[in-house]
C-alpha cells in the first residue's frame, strides 16, 4: 500500500486480479507453516513458490497456545490436517481502496471438515485516524469457540442480505429477489461478509454462484460453525474441504448465525438446477 504500487495482475475471468500483496502474504503464511510442519497440506490461492530457509517466519502466538485444544482436534498428525490460506480475500475491493472489505483467510479442515479458522482484517480501523490500532484477528475452533468478535443482536424481523459487489450475476441477483430481503447489501470479500453476518450487520451472506474457492469458505465457515452459526452451499449441504477436492464450491455460498434452514428454503428452484454441489 505504501509503495503505492500493488503491481496487479489479472488472473482472468470475471474481476479475478492478483496483488504484490497476495503473493507476499502467501509466501509468509506457507513458510510460517511448512517450516514447523513441514507434512502438514497447505493449500493456498496463488500457489506461490517457496524457499523455506530463506522465507520469513511468522512465529507462533503464546495466548492462543495457552489455550485448551478441543479433544477433536488433540491427537490429530500433520498428514490429516488440511490447511486452506487465502492470502487476501477481497483483492478486487483492495485495488480499488475499500480496505475494510479486505480479509487473511486461513482455515484448517480435518477429514473435509471446516475446523478452524483465523479472519484478519489488516486494515480494521483504518478511517479512525493515524492515532488509532490498525487490524484485528478473529479466530476460532470447533468445539472451542471464537475470539476477538463482537455482536449487536439485530432487531426481530430483519433480514439483511450481505452478497458480492464485484462478481454478480442474474442468477445471484435472482436468488436474493426471492428472499424478501428488507435490504441488500453489498460488499466484497467473503472473510468480511461473514464477519457482517457474526457481528449482526446482516442477517445471511447469499452467493448463488459458484466463484468462491474453498480457501474463500474453510476459515469463515470453521468460525461460523465455532459460534453456533452455518455455511453450506445453496441446497444445504455441507462443503468438502478434502485435500483432492475441485477447489470452486459449485454450489454457491449461504452463511447464517441462526435460522440457516429459513433462508435455505427460500433458495428458487432455477439457483438449484443451475448450481450442483
Ligand atoms: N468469479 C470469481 N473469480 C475469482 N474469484 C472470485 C470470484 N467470485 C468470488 N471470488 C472470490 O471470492 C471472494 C468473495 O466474492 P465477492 O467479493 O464477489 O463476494 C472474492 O473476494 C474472491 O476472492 P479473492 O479476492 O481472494 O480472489
Ligand atoms: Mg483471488
Ligand atoms: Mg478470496
Ligand atoms: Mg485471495
Amino acid at each position: 500500500m505504501s509503495s503505492r504500487d500493488l503491481g496487479i495482475v489479472d488472473k482472468g475471468g470475471q474481476k479475478n486480479l492478483q496483488t504484490k500483496a497476495d503473493t507476499a502474504v502467501e509466501k509468509l503464511i506457507r513458510a510460517s507453516l511448512l517450516a514447523e510442519f513441514p507434512q502438514l497440506n497447505v493449500i493456498g490461492e496463488e500457489d506461490e513458490k517457496l524457499d523455506l530457509t530463506a522465507d520469513a517466519k511468522a512465529g507462533s502466538d503464546d495466548q492462543v497456545l495457552r489455550m485448551a485444544c478441543p479433544p477433536a482436534c488433540a491427537n490429530l498428525s500433520q498428514e490429516e490436517i488440511v490447511v486452506w490460506v487465502d492470502p487476501l480475500d477481497g483483492t478486487a475491493e483492495f485495488t480499488e481502496g475499500l480496505l475494510d472489505h479486505v480479509t487473511i483467510l486461513i482455515g484448517l479442515a480435518v477429514n473435509g471438515e471446516a475446523v478452524g479458522g483465523v479472519i484478519n482484517q489488516p486494515f480494521y480501523n483504518y478511517q479512525s485516524g493515524p492515532q488509532a490500532n490498525l487490524g484485528r484477528t478473529i479466530w476460532g475452533l470447533v468445539g472451542l469457540g471464537a475470539f476477538g468478535w463482537n455482536r449487536a443482536e439485530p432487531p426481530v424481523g430483519r433480514r439483511i442480505l450481505i452478497t458480492t459487489r464485484s462478481h454478480s450475476n442474474e442468477l445471484v441477483n435472482l436468488c436474493l429477489d426471492s428472499m424478501s430481503p428488507t435490504h441488500v447489501e453489498r460488499q466484497g470479500g467473503a472473510g468480511n461478509k461473514a464477519l457482517r453476518v457474526i457481528e449482526g450487520e446482516a442477517d445471511a451472506y447469499v452467493f448463488a454462484s459458484p466463484g468462491c474457492k474453498k480457501w474463500d469458505t474453510c476459515a469463515p465457515e470453521a468460525i461460523l460453525r465455532a459460534v453456533g452459526g452455518n455455511l453450506t452451499d445453496v441446497h444445504g449441504k455441507k462443503i468438502n474441504y478434502h485435500k483432492d477436492v475441485k477447489f470452486p464450491n459449485t454450489g454457491g455460498v449461504i452463511a447464517t448465525y441462526r435460522d440457516h434452514q429459513t433462508i435455505i428454503d427460500l433458495v428458487p428452484q432455477k439457483v438449484r438446477d443451475n448450481l450442483v454441489s
